[in-house]
């Protein structure tokens, strides 16, 4: 039997960089932002109804999706956010699923799904594992803010759009501090599967 992880975080707490580790690790991920990205692609559904629902000033002249201008409308307005999650998210979790059963088949004993949302989304039961990866808030925004270029009340706006990150350290199995260096969080990565009997 695969052990499913489930790898959760909040945004810019290192989710990205912990799911490098796990490639490192030769263990496969399954990224929600990513799947994300790919089903809002112009031949998609998901698109047309995006299009639909916020209008074609959400679009870039070549009809490609403005990210930047449909973050700044969804992150300040819960309602709008949760209208393209209902569009969006039953794409990626049927995607995801997919990918996930590809993996299982070709006898992979260790499977990462790498979701942002999964306390919010309710998609516990997808995994058998969750591991949080945590930092303080202000390393979270400071991060943020160096890495999107964004200011502080953008990236305040995204921060809270999400369940405290500390709270979820409280509903996970193992928990990345990662609030120091890259490889002492790579330590607490061997550590944890060590824990888990994957190596
Ligand atoms: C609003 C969009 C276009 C902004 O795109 P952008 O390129 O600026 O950000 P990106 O997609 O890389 O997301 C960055 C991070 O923002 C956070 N985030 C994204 N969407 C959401 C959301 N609906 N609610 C809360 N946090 C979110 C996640 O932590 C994610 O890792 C995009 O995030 C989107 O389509 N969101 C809806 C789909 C979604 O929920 N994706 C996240 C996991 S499936
Ligand atoms: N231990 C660390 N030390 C210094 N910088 C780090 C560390 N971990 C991550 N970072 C940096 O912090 C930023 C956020 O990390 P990352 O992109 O991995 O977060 P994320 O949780 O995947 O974010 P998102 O939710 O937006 O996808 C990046 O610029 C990354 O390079």
């Amino acid at each position: 039997m695969a052990l499913v992880i489930g790898l959760t975080g909040s945004i810019a707490s290192g989710k990205s960089t912990v799911s490098a580790m796990f490639h490192t690790l030769n263990i496969p991920v399954i990224d929600a932002d990513k799947i994300a990205r790919e089903v809002v692609e112009p031949n998609e559904k998901a698109y047309q109804e995006i299009v639909k629902e916020f209008g074609r000033e959400v679009l870039f002249p070549d009809n490609t999706l403005d990210r930047k201008k449909l973050g700044s409308i969804i992150f300040s307005n819960d309602e709008k956010r949760q209208r393209l999650n209902a569009i969006v998210h039953p794409a990626v979790r049927n995607r995801m699923l997919e990918q996930k059963e590809a993996l299982i088949v070709q006898g992979e004993n260790c499977i990462v799904m790498d979701i942002p949302l999964l306390f919010e989304s309710k998609l516990t039961h997808l995994v058998d594992k969750v591991l949080v990866v945590y930092v303080d808030e202000s390393v979270q925004l400071h991060r943020l803010m160096a890495r999107d270029e964004s200011r502080a009340e953008d990236a305040l706006e995204r921060i809270n759009s999400q369940i405290p990150v500390k709270e979820k350290t409280k509903l996970a199995n193992a928990v990345i501090d990662n609030n120091g260096t890259q490889d002492e969080s790579f330590e607490q990565l061997k550590e944890i599967l060590r824990e888990w009997n994957v190596f």
